[in-house]
């Protein structure tokens, strides 16, 4: 099976500066709509700038949330539901990011029940999962990446609007990217286990992003690998060269 490649830029808490949006905005408007044809592009900005994304971001990319609460609308200040990102005009949301799990405490029962609430919404989930640098030295990458993911497979309603995002947290805005014999090794494994829990058409289906310190100059030998279907890239979707990584996934660089 073909599966369509599909690139989020994950800002994160940035740009400060609301002139930054836009200046990237203007940047990214720039992609070819021949470009964007041959992928799925989304970009996550923080919360307040969905709307500033929703109304300038060219047709052909994606808006999507970094995050959504596990519940519904109601009594819970700070958070917002995944039926509001919906009616923001977000079509995925990221899950379980290694940020969100280390940093603000959330568990993998977190991400599994907000996987639930953003796939009844009708929005596609971008659920990571990665090892840290002490897992992978101990060989247990495997280990560590299906213990994370085990648990939300039978939650999968549609395997199109589900993608895996391995991103090894020693990777992530370190500079310090995996070799694409190792980002290879575990999106195969992930790919292998999908199959053994959900089936083969679910295994064939599924996406997997590889996430951590990806530019320009590295995503190309990393796109060459056979179970890579795209990336989750933080800092260097920061940049107006992200456009090259776009063209680089969408084989017209
Ligand atoms: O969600 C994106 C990842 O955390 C990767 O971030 P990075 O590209 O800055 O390493």
């Amino acid at each position: 099976m073909v599966r369509r490649p599909i690139i989020g830029g994950n800002w994160k808490c940035n740009p400060e500066k609301l002139e930054t949006v836009q200046s990237l905005v203007g940047a990214f408007n720039e992609i070819e709509s021949a470009c964007l044809g041959k992928l799925d592009l989304v970009i996550f900005p923080c919360a307040l700038h969905i709307t500033t994304l929703k109304s300038s971001l060219q047709d052909g990319i994606a808006v999507g949330a970094q995050n959504a609460s596990k519940t519904q609308c109601g009594a819970f200040t700070g958070e917002w539901s995944a039926s509001m990102a919906r009616e923001m005009g977000c079509s995925w949301v990221v899950v379980g990011h290694s940020e969100r799990r280390h940093i603000f405490g959330e568990t993998i029962e977190d991400s599994v029940t907000k996987a639930e609430r953003i796939q009844e919404a009708g929005l596609g989930v971008i659920f990571c999962i990665g090892e840290l640098l002490e897992e992978r030295e101990a060989g247990r990458t495997v280990d560590v990446c299906t213990a994370q993911l085990g648990p939300v497979l039978s939650k999968v309603t549609d395997w199109t609007k589900f993608v895996i995002a391995y991103e090894p947290v020693w990777a992530i805005g370190t500079g310090v990217v995996a070799t694409k014999e190792q980002a290879q090794e575990a999106h195969q494994a992930m790919r292998d286990f999908v199959r053994e829990r959900c089936g083969g058409e679910a295994a064939e289906a599924v996406r997997i992003q590889y996430g951590g310190s990806v530019t320009p100059e590295n995503s190309g030998s990393l796109i060459s690998q056979p179970d890579i279907d795209g990336f989750l890239v933080g800092g260097a979707s920061l940049k107006p060269s992200f456009n090259q990584i776009v063209e680089t996934v969408a084989g017209v660089a």
